[in-house]
């Protein structure tokens, strides 16, 4: 499988209509990709919290075609980072108003969406504004390659967001429901970066997947992102890791890796429940 991962680059002064239009080309010049991945919230920008009503759109707004016509032109999957969702139902906390992450398939038909769970700000920001995500996420992809030994060509892939990251809980919860891929979009912060770059990896090896993870770079809302995306395989190691500015990492990965790692280093049935 051919993942092209988007470390974009965003400042404040980019309209939100230029920037859906630059990425949406972007995602469509990812030749030959199966799976493209975007950062979170580069529409309505990841810090820029007051900006957020105005940009709000639902999972049909502009992004939404924007990526699905992208997904469909391209032929690949594409996870399109995370919009701040607007529904016509209110929501628990009556904010009507989610982190929502929006997964196209090859024909840019809408497969899947997740509302971030894990809402950070400690008390401002995303708990102040948001509603909190309440369904685990997995979905199936198809494998462009063959299938493994048992005729199965499909890809479980689990979705989580940015801050999910500090919570290992949800990651086991996906892997419970078959996970072998984790795709995280953040628009995590460069004074936190090297946490982000050991918890990618912790939750790699811990759980025996590939993870894919896509974040932000530039600076927006007066924060300075961590870029430092990375693709990380189910033993751990770091496949490719992007630096601080705009780059697209472009990398094959083999997903019967994962059924292999269990195989010979079976950790995940030493489990005690
Ligand atoms: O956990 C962190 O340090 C960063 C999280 C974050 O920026 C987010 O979830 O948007």
């Amino acid at each position: 499988m051919r993942v092209a991962v988007i470390q974009l680059a965003y400042t404040d002064s980019e309209p939100m209509a230029e920037r859906i239009h630059r990425v949406a080309s972007l995602v469509e010049s990812q030749e030959g990709a199966d799976l493209v991945v975007l950062p979170e919230l580069w529409s309505a920008g990841g810090f820029d919290y007051p900006a957020w009503p105005d940009k709000a759109q639902d999972v049909e707004g502009p992004v939404a075609q924007a990526l699905s016509e992208a997904a469909a032109n391209l032929g690949a999957y594409v996870h399109a980072g995370s919009i701040i969702e607007k529904s016509g139902e209110p929501g628990a906390e009556g904010r009507g108003l989610w982190n929502t992450s929006m997964v196209f398939d090859p024909d840019g038909e809408l497969v899947g969406t997740y509302r971030k769970i894990h809402r950070f700000g400690f008390g401002n920001g995303e708990p102040k504004l948001l509603e909190a995500g309440e369904d685990v996420v997995v979905l199936d992809f198809d494998e462009p390659s063959s299938g493994d030994e048992s005729g199965s060509n499909s890809v479980k892939v689990g979705l989580a967001t940015c801050y999910d990251l500090r919570f290992p809980e949800l990651f086991r919860k996906q892997v419970d429901e078959g996970a072998e891929i984790f795709v995280i979009p953040a628009a995590w912060p460069a004074a936190r970066i090297a946490a982000w770059r050991t918890l990618l990896q912790a939750r790699a090896i811990e759980n025996q997947v590939f993870v894919i993870a896509c974040n932000t770079a530039g600076t927006h809302a007066k924060t300075e992102m961590g870029g430092n995306s990375a693709v990380i395989s189910p033993s751990g190691e770091v496949l490719a890791e992007a630096g601080r500015g705009e780059r697209v990492l472009t990398l094959d990965i083999d997903v019967d890796e994962v059924r292999a790692a269990r195989e010979s280093f079976p950790v995940l049935s030493d489990r005690r429940l």
